[in-house]
C-alpha cells in the first residue's frame, strides 16, 4: 500500500509512464563554435508555466511532439532529480518498483543526466544520496549491480567482466540473475567508486570506439533485520545507447548490423512504454534482453520515467527519439489538454504522431496534421497493434529463435566470493561476518536451496539454474492479470517485508502423452460401455443397473437437479471443465517435456522445442497461458488449430 503521502506526490508525477525532455547545455567547445548560439530546440508550455504538458519543436522543422515537461538547459539535475525521481525514492521503501530511462542520438547528454560528473552529480547519485540515510533510518541496506547489454544482446556484469554472460530468469513475477554481483554500498562516495569501476569495465566506453552498448544500474533496497539480504524493491537506472539513424555513415565506425541491433533493442523498451501507457493486453517483455532483465521493474505498481535527451542544435535522430518517446506521453493529460486548448493549438501545425515504431528514420512521417487528428489516429491505432509494430515484433522474434538464443553455458557457483571479491575491491566495509551468520541462520531455517536465490545478499548469484524444491523470494509485486497468475502454492508469510516461502509441487504427474492416453482409454471405455449397452438394448430390455459413478459426480448431479441445471447446461459446464483442465495439461507439458517428447506436439519442430527448452532455463515456468505460446512465435490463429488437432487426437481412435 501506498501511504497518502507518497500516493500524492506519486500522482504529481503522473501515470505509470512519464515522458520528460531534457536540452542538453552545450558543452565547452561548442558553446565556443558558431553553432553553440543556434539552438534548434523550441518549446511551448500548453498548460501555464510549470504545469506540465510541453509541445516541443525544432526549428525550420513541422512536426511538434508533446511530454509530459521539458527542461532546460539551465534546469540543472539537481531540479529533475526533486521534480522526477525523489517520490521513486520513497515509493522503493514502501516495496515499488521503479524505472529510470535516458534515451536519445548520440551525444544527447544521456550519461550526464544518469552520471553526472564530479561537479554535477547526475540522477543515480542524488539518489543514492537520498537511498541511503533513509535506508539506515529504516534499518534497511542498499546494495547496486552494473550490467551492460551489448547489440548481441549479451548482458555481463560490469564489475565482474570475466564471468559469463548474466542469466536472467523470472520466478513467480520476480527477475532472477545468475552471474550478476550485487555490491552494498555505504557512502555516495563508494558508490561513485563503483560506478567509475563499472564504467571502465563497459564496452561501450569512448575508449573502446566501435562498440555500443546499453549501460543499467540496479539499486536494491534490502532487508537486513530477520530475513536478512532479501531485496524489498529496486530502482534502475538504464542509460541507453545512443540512437543512430543506419543510413548515415556511423560516427564512430560502427558496423550496420551493430547499430541496426542496438536500434532494435532502444524500440524494444520504448514500445513496452509505450504499451504500459495505453494499458495493451500485451506487453512484449522478451523482445529484448534489455526488457527482460527490467521486467519486473516496469510491470505492476512500477513507475517509469522516460527522459528524452535531445540535443541543442539540430539533429534529426533526436527528433525521431523525441516522437517515440512521446507516443508514451500521458494520454489522460493529454486529453485535458485537448479539451481544454483545443481552438488554441488547433492552429498550430503539429504533426501526426506516429503510429509505429518503423525501423529507420527513413519511414519517419514528415507529413503534418492537425495535433487532434494525429492524436485521434493514435488513439484509435492503439486499440489494436499497429502493422508495422506487429511487423517488427515478428522480425524481432525471429532472431531470438534462430541466432540469439538466450545463453547458457558453464557459470560458476561463487555467488559468496562475488561478494567477497567486490568488497576487497571496493573497500566496503560491511559487517561481511554478521552478514554471512545471519544469512546462514536463515539457510538453517530453511534447508539448503536447490538453486540458490539472488534476493539474498549473501549468494548474490544464483547457484544453479535448475527447478527449486524450495524458493526464498520477497513478494512484493503485483503480479498483472495478464502477465502471469499466481499459483495456489503454499505460501508462508515469514517478516513485515512478506518475505515468503514458497514450496512448489514437484511436477510429479506423468507426462501429457500418457494423461492424454489414459482420458482417451476412459472415453473409448465409455464409448465402448455406451456402445454395448445400445447394443444390449435392442436384444433385451435393458436390466436396471446402479450405475457405478463415483460419488462426487453423483452429488454433481443431484446438485445441477437441485440448481435446476439442464442436461446442456450441465453439459457444457462439464465441458468447460475439461477444456481448461486439457490447457492446464498442455501447459504442464510444455513445462516439463523433454525435446523428443515435445517434438511429438503438432506445431512443434526442433527449432521451436530447442527455443521452449531455454525458455525454461530462463523461467521454469513460462507457459502459463495458452497465450505464453505466442512467444515461441506462434500466432493465435496456430495456437488454436494446434489445441483443436490434439483433442481431435484423442477421438481419432475411438
Ligand atoms: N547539460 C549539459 N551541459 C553541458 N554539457 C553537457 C550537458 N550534458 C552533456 N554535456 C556534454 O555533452 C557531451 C555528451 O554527453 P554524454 O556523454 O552525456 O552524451 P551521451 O548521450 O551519453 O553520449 P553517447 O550517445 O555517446 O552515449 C559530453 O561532453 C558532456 O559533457
Amino acid at each position: 500500500m501506498v501511504s497518502k503521502q507518497l500516493s500524492k506526490q506519486l500522482d504529481r508525477v503522473g501515470g505509470k509512464v512519464r515522458v520528460v525532455a531534457r536540452i542538453r547545455g552545450f558543452s565547452g567547445p561548442e558553446a565556443n563554435s558558431e553553432a553553440g548560439t543556434a539552438r534548434t530546440v523550441e518549446w511551448i508550455s500548453v498548460n501555464g508555466e510549470n504545469l506540465g504538458d510541453v509541445s516541443i519543436s525544432f526549428r525550420d522543422h513541422p512536426s511538434r511532439y508533446l511530454v509530459d515537461y521539458c527542461y532546460k538547459e539551465d534546469e540543472d539535475s539537481e531540479m529533475i532529480y526533486s521534480r522526477e525521481v525523489k517520490p521513486f525514492v520513497s515509493a522503493a521503501f514502501e516495496g515499488h518498483n521503479s524505472t529510470v530511462i535516458a534515451h536519445g542520438a548520440r551525444g544527447s547528454g544521456k550519461t550526464h543526466i544518469i552520471q553526472g560528473s564530479a561537479e554535477r552529480p547526475g540522477l543515480a547519485v542524488l539518489a543514492i544520496a537520498e537511498f541511503l540515510p533513509i535506508a539506515e533510518k529504516n534499518g534497511k541496506s542498499i546494495s547496486v549491480s552494473f550490467y551492460e547489454v551489448d547489440h548481441q544482446e549479451r548482458a555481463m556484469d560490469l564489475l565482474n567482466p570475466e564471468k559469463p554472460p548474466i542469466l536472467v530468469f523470472e520466478d513467480r513475477g520476480r527477475n532472477q540473475f545468475k552471474g550478476l554481483s550485487q555490491v552494498l554500498v555505504k557512502s555516495v562516495s563508494e558508490f561513485q567508486n563503483l560506478y567509475s569501476t563499472a564504467c571502465l569495465s563497459l564496452k561501450g566506453a569512448p575508449k573502446k570506439g566501435g562498440q555500443r552498448s546499453h549501460m543499467g544500474l540496479i539499486v536494491n533496497v534490502v532487508s537486513r533485520n530477520e530475513c536478512v539480504g532479501s531485496i524489498v524493491s529496486k530502482m534502475n537506472f538504464v542509460d541507453l545507447a545512443g540512437y543512430e539513424d543506419t543510413r548515415k555513415k556511423s560516427s564512430d565506425g560502427s558496423c550496420l548490423t551493430e547499430i541496426n541491433k542496438i536500434n532494435k533493442s532502444i524500440y524494444a523498451l520504448l514500445n513496452i512504454c509505450h504499451a504500459l501507457s495505453t494499458n495493451e493486453s500485451h506487453i512484449p517483455y522478451r523482445e529484448s534482453k534489455l526488457t527482460r532483465i527490467l521486467q519486473d521493474s516496469l510491470k505492476g505498481t512500477s513507475r517509469i520515467l522516460l527522459v528524452s535527451c535531445l540535443n541543442p542544435s539540430f539533429c534529426q535522430d533526436t527528433i525521431y527519439m523525441v516522437s517515440l518517446a512521446s507516443r508514451s506521453y500521458n494520454r489522460i493529460h493529454h486529453q485535458t489538454f485537448l479539451d481544454s486548448t483545443k481552438k488554441s493549438v488547433s492552429s498550430a501545425n503539429m504533426r501526426q504522431i506516429p503510429k509505429s515504431v518503423s525501423g529507420t528514420a527513413k519511414k519517419f512521417h514528415h507529413g503534418s496534421s492537425k495535433l487532434t487528428k494525429g492524436r485521434k489516429l493514435f488513439d484509435e491505432a492503439s486499440h489494436s497493434t499497429p502493422k508495422v509494430e506487429k511487423e517488427m515484433v515478428t522480425k524481432a522474434s525471429k532472431p531470438v529463435m534462430d541466432d540469439s538464443l538466450p545463453e547458457t553455458g558453464n557459470h560458476d557457483n561463487s555467488g559468496v566470493e562475488t561478494i567477497e571479491n567486490n568488497l576487497a575491491l571496493t573497500n566496503v566495509s560491511f559487517p561481511k561476518d554478521d552478514l554471512f551468520a545471519k544469512a546462514s541462520e536463515d539457510m538453517k531455517l530453511y534447508p539448503p536451496l536447490e538453486n540458490g536465490d539472488s534476493s539474498l545478499i549473501a549468494s548474490s548469484e544464483v547457484e544453479n539454474n535448475s527447478l527449486a524444491a524450495k524458493n526464498v523470494l520477497v513478494d512484493g509485486d503485483e503480479v498483472d492479470g495478464d502477465e502471469g497468475k499466481k499459483e495456489n502454492t503454499p505460501c508462508i508469510n515469514h517478516s513485515s517485508e512478506s518475505l515468503s516461502i514458497i514450496v512448489h509441487e514437484g511436477h510429479n504427474s506423468p507426462p501429457i502423452s500418457s494423461q492424454l492416453r489414459d482420458l482417451s482409454n476412459s472415453l473409448k471405455m465409455l464409448c465402448s460401455s455406451t456402445s454395448s449397452c445400445l447394443q444390449n438394448s435392442e436384444k433385451q430390455p435393458i436390466p436396471v443397473v446402479e450405475p457405478k459413478t463415483p460419488i462426487i459426480q453423483q452429488n454433481m448431479s443431484q446438485w445441477d437437479e437441485m440448481n435446476g441445471k439442464s442436461p446442456w447446461e450441465t453439459f457444457s459446464m462439464r465441458g468447460s471443465g475439461m477444456k481448461s483442465s486439457i490447457v492446464q495439461e498442455y501447459l504442464r507439458f510444455l513445462n516439463t517435456a523433454d525435446k523428443e517428447e515435445l517434438k511429438r506436439l503438432k506445431g512443434i519442430g526442433d527449432k521451436r522445442a530447442n527455443f521452449i527448452l531455454e525458455l525454461r532455463e530462463e523461467s521454469p515456468e513460462p507457459f502459463k497461458s495458452l497465450n505464453d505460446l505466442k512467444d515461441i512465435g506462434l500466432s493465435a490463429k496456430q495456437i488454436k488449430g494446434m489445441m483443436k488437432k490434439e483433442v481431435g487426437e484423442l477421438f481419432s481412435e475411438l
